[in-house]
């Protein structure tokens, strides 16, 4: 039976969740989320409310996106193509406040990164194109989404591949200095 392990990274309460696929002369089978499982790692797939997918060219970089006033939570996999997907850790008191870490997503892997609310995230395509699927546990707010420059350098964010072109809202990001006021204590306390 195909399963899938659940591995802790370097900023506390972001995971890893490493399928085991299965395979017959069919293809192959992949278990991508256990519910009871990341429940023992403090995820709560019940609150999951809404899932997204977005497509991006090779060298496109998405973010760096975190969600104001009680943040949001996020499970992030590549569904095509391959990703470098980013988080930074935005939770004021975490030993990990302000550092990054980057994970390799891809169609092959089946990888997903779980992000707890109060972490930013970012992402570049890998190849052309990549598809991005995520699940959230809020509801869209473009009100309270608030952008920082992918190109921060206090966060030093080492995109692997030239960036090829962001959106207008994410090129006109401002870094996180100018942001952190916004970014209050109750951030990450869900
Ligand atoms: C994220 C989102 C966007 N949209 C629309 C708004 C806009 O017309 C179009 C593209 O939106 P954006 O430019 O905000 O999309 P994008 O830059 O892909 O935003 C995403 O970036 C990554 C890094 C994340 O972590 C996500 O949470 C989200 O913030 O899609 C929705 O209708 N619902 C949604 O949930």
């Amino acid at each position: 039976m195909s399963s899938v392990q659940v591995r802790r990274t370097r900023i506390a309460g972001v995971l890893v969740m490493e399928p085991e696929p299965v395979r017959d002369e069919r293809g192959w089978f992949a278990r991508t989320f256990d519910a009871d499982l990341a429940r023992e790692h403090g995820v709560r797939a019940e609150d999951f409310l809404q899932d997204s997918v977005s497509r991006s060219h090779r060298g496109v970089v998405r973010g760096l996106h975190v969600r104001t006033g009680e943040g949001e939570a996020k499970l992030v996999r590549c569904s095509r193509g391959a990703l470098y997907d980013v988080v930074v850790d935005l939770r004021v008191g975490s030993p990990t406040y302000g550092e990054w870490e980057g994970f390799e997503l891809s169609e092959e892997s089946l990888r997903s990164v779980y992000i707890p609310a109060g972490c930013a995230h970012g992402f570049q395509a890998l190849r052309e194109p990549s598809d991005t699927s995520y699940r959230i546990d809020r509801r869209h707010d473009p009100a309270a989404s608030l952008a920082i420059a992918h190109d921060d350098p206090d966060i030093a964010v080492a995109w692997p591949l030239p960036v090829a072109l962001l959106s207008a809202n994410d090129r006109a990001a401002p870094r996180l200095s100018e942001v952190r006021h916004l970014l209050g204590p109750a951030l990450g306390a869900r």
